[in-house]
């Protein structure tokens, strides 16, 4: 293990300085096209003003025949498009697999400059962000790049998830996690076919009636994924990394996709994978705070001034606690609303209002 005193050094000479802080750009919704497809690929042009994060996705959901034409449609597609302030993502194929290296000798040295991160599926512990790490910063150093290329991690793995915290904790260009729901649960032998969301059989029961134990009872459905988001979230914010939820494979159920992204904005996650361009607005919408909420917090915020001691608006207690609390959904409202100018007049007015 490195010293803490050259964390912060270059893995390679003429590699560019890692970052001391993940920037935290608008990043509600990551959504995934596969450059080898060529009605995606005529997407992306339209696709990417919408979207707080474009990616390029090479590793599953891509035909192993077609890998090499996406890995080649991704280089084409970032060399000639302007992406504006979207950022360029893309997911790499796994370590262990055919392509995994043949993908950052290809993309780094072509469009490493429009990268902004890669996405490691698989990651199973902090020797595979070493391992990324240096190879990253001598193709960097390599190929004349001025900053960094962050790496993100997804987690869908249960040795994964039981080194979470050293992974997170690997670089200085661990920029965040996803959560892998469908590679998890077979990683974990978990008995569900779905990609994210619950499981009706995954349920707590209300106890029988003394009086009338014959009588129905009711059902609860339980929440799969809640301890491994939540396990995840903390490793981030303990790293200062992003957290993200990733995806939901049920493209047509898009009440129970904006559920779940819902339970993950809640629980502390900033975005979420979209797949179908139907999941993009249900992102946007989930992980931008609610109108209402903002001015709240802005309220709270106001009427707290230096942010200590206790006053009570509306019949609610506040507190040096709550005032952080408030921050974190008008911090996040003030990024959103600097570049999504809807947004930002809907603040403006709710906060008239309250
Ligand atoms: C899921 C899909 C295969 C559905 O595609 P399709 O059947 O073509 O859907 P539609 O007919 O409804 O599409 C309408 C039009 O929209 C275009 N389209 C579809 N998806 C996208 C997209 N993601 N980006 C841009 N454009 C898109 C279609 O081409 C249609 O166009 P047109 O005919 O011109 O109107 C498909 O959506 C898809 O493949 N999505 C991505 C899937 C993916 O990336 N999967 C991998 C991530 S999930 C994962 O890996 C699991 C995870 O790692 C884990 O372990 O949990
Ligand atoms: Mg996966």
């Amino acid at each position: 293990m490195r010293s803490p005193k050259d964390f912060f050094r270059p893995l390679a000479v003429g590699a560019p300085d890692p970052v001391r802080e993940i920037p935290f750009r608008p990043s509600r919704m990551i959504h995934f096209f596969d450059p080898s497809n060529e009605k995606m690929a005529a997407k992306v042009p339209s696709i990417a003003p919408k979207v707080d994060i474009l990616l390029g996705n090479l590793e599953d959901a891509v035909q192993a025949d077609r890998k090499e034409a996406a890995r080649n449609g991704l280089v084409e597609i970032a060399s000639a498009t302007d992406f504006g302030d979207t950022q360029l993502w893309t997911r790499v194929n796994s370590l262990d697999s055919p392509w995994g290296l043949d993908d950052l000798l290809t993309l780094v040295p072509a469009v490493g400059h429009k990268l902004d991160v890669i996405m490691v599926p698989k990651v199973e512990g902090a020797e595979d962000i070493h391992y990324v790490d240096r190879l990253l910063a001598q193709l960097e150093a390599k190929a004349g790049l001025e900053r960094p290329i962050l790496v993100h991690a997804i987690l869908e793995t249960a040795t994964g998830v039981a080194n979470v915290e050293e992974i997170a904790g690997a670089s200085p260009r661990m920029q965040g996690m996803s959560l892998g729901p469908a590679d998890l649960a077979a990683s974990r032998r978990m008995k569900t076919t779905r990609v994210g969301g619950g499981h009706p059989g995954y349920l707590v029961r209300q106890d029988p009636d003394a009086a009338n134990p014959e009588a129905p009872r009711a059902t609860y459905q339980q929440d799969l994924w809640h301890y491994t988001l939540a396990r995840m979230v903390d490793a981030c914010v303990a790293h200062g990394l992003l957290p993200f939820y990733g995806p939901f494979g049920d493209i047509r159920d898009t009440t129970a996709c904006e559920d779940q992204f819902r339970n993950a904005f809640l629980l502390g996650c900033v975005g979420a994978w979209s797949l179908h361009p139907v999941q993009i607005d249900i992102a946007k919408r989930v992980f931008s705070p609610e109108p209402a909420d903002v001015a709240w917090a802005r309220k709270v915020i106001d009427a707290m001034g230096d942010g200590t001691g206790a006053v009570m608006i509306d019949g609610k207690m506040q507190d040096d606690a709550t005032v952080k609390q408030c921050r974190v959904v008008a911090e996040l409202a003030d990024s959103l609303a600097a570049r999504d100018a809807d947004l930002a007049a809907a603040y403006a007015a709710a906060s008239k209002e309250a």
